[in-house]
């Protein structure tokens, strides 16, 4: 009898704000439809930050066809960096705060239906980039949005309010960051490297950004009046930042950032400090299969 695919779900049981409990009924759906579409299903629960990898790793060198990964942007990220460039194919199931990756590529936001689609989905061909060593898929950047994933990853509480609540807050106390880009010298509010063009919650930060096009988009907020801030804000997320005169934007394969001192930055959300101050930005064409 011919053996059955296997196919792995890793579940973060922190991530968003679904209760565990809910995470579990996931689970059980999960096994229940793997099994249903004669898959030989098996699922995890992460332990620790990076568990994820290790899982995801581990499952490509068994040689697992398809790992879903339940969870926010930071276990996708997780998952996908071990599944970069391996046969083994990345379900997105989204149940994070931002759910940014899922959002570009029109993945259900119901995670049931998510779960479906990651089972009966056919592998599609995506790029992923790197930050120094840090890779993404969704969207890496420096200025106000690293300065704003560093707060809100010291907030006790995660979700959409609480994010908003740290974003506004952190406008007031912030500073536009001074830093060489491919060796000319800028002041920038903020600047974002897009694969996907969206941070989570529909905030398009490169609305015309083309997750498989080998190139990333390159995103920078020139130092606005505390007037035209509500402007921006709207046109993040009526998708027509690029609009906008303080917006500017172009596509890129690499880049590089030097600063004078440490540099924060984030990888999809997840908030890292670069004590050299040097951030070297490349895309990974064509890199990763995702279910769709
Ligand atoms: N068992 C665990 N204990 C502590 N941290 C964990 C555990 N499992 C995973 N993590 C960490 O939880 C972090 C946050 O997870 P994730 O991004 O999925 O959720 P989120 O932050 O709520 O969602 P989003 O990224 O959409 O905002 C990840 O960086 C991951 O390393």
């Amino acid at each position: 009898m011919p053996t059955l695919p296997s196919v792995l779900a890793i579940i973060n049981p922190l991530s968003g704000t679904t209760t565990l409990a809910q995470k579990m009924v996931l689970r059980d759906t999960f096994l229940r439809k793997a099994e249903e579409r004669h898959f030989a299903p098996e699922v995890a629960v992460t332990e620790y930050p990076g568990h994820a990898t290790e899982l995801a790793a581990e499952a490509t060198r068994r040689g697992v066809s398809r790992v879903l990964a339940i969870g926010g942007d930071g276990t996708i990220n997780e998952t996908a960096q071990a599944l970069r460039r391996s046969a083994t194919a990345l379900g997105i199931v989204p149940v994070g705060s931002g759910n940014g990756l899922a959002r570009h590529l029109g993945v259900p936001l119901n995670p049931i239906k998510a779960v479906e689609r990651a089972l009966n989905g056919q592998p599609v061909v995506i790029d992923s980039a790197e930050i120094n060593e840090y890779p993404f898929f969704c969207t890496a950047g420096l200025g106000f949005e690293a300065y704003v994933a560093h707060a809100f990853a010291l907030q006790p509480v995660r979700g959409l309010p609480t994010y908003v609540r740290t974003a506004f807050r952190a406008f007031w106390a912030y500073r536009p960051l001074q830093f060489s880009l491919d060796g000319q010298e800028k002041t920038l509010f903020s600047l974002t490297f897009a694969n996907a063009g969206q941070f989570g919650n529909n905030a398009w930060m490169a609305p015309k950004a083309n997750i498989a096009d080998g190139r990333l988009e390159q995103c920078e907020i020139r130092p606005f009046p505390a007037q035209a801030a509500g402007m921006l804000t709207w046109r993040l997320f009526n998708k027509t930042l690029d609009q906008s005169p303080y917006w500017h934007g172009r596509s890129v394969t690499k880049a590089t950032v030097v600063a004078d001192g440490p540099l924060l930055i984030h990888a999809d959300g997840e908030p890292l400090t670069l004590p050299e101050g040097k951030a070297e930005i490349r895309i990974l064409p064509g890199s990763l299969l995702v279910l769709l």
